[in-house]
């Protein structure tokens, strides 16, 4: 039986699934790659400091997580894939409250995320 999400080890390994899944995913990588190109080590270290910080409680993330996505060209397709890797990842290998956590952080934020990208792209094509 798989474990929760405990130390910053498992965040780890989380946050390294999950990218290795973004990246061979057809949808998702070009959006990402266009963007990170070389920096995906930075990338990673950054996303392991944010999910400690969000599953774990421990403060080691200290930036805005929206203002990157603002104009990125995506929309619900791209958001729903998003999630499913996400949940896939977790579920492959963990279980319990923290993983039912991170789940429910990250549909709720990829909400948010999802209605203030819709918005800005409403108002550049003038439809505001
Ligand atoms: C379609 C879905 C998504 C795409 C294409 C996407 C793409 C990106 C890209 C390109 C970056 C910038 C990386 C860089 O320049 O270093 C980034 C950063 C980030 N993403 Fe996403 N993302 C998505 C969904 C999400 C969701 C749902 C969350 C939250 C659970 C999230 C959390 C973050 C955080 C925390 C950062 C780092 C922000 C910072 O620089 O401090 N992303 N994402």
């Amino acid at each position: 039986m798989e474990h929760d999400i405990f130390s910053l080890e498992d965040v780890k390994t989380l946050v390294n699934t999950f990218y290795d899944k973004v990246r061979e995913d057809e949808l998702l990588a070009p959006i990402f790659n266009k963007v990170i190109k070389d920096r995906w080590p930075a990338h990673l270290e950054t996303m392991y400091t944010f999910w400690q910080t969000v599953l774990l409680g421990e403060h080691t993330y200290t930036g805005s997580p929206f203002p990157p996505h603002a104009k990125l060209p995506v929309s619900k397709a791209h958001f729903d894939r998003w999630l499913e890797l996400f949940y896939s990842t977790i579920d492959e290998q963990f279980e319990g409250e923290i993983a039912e956590e991170a789940k429910w952080r990250a549909s709720k934020m990829a909400e948010i995320f999802q209605f203030k990208i819709d918005r800005y792209q409403q108002s550049v094509s003038g439809h505001f």
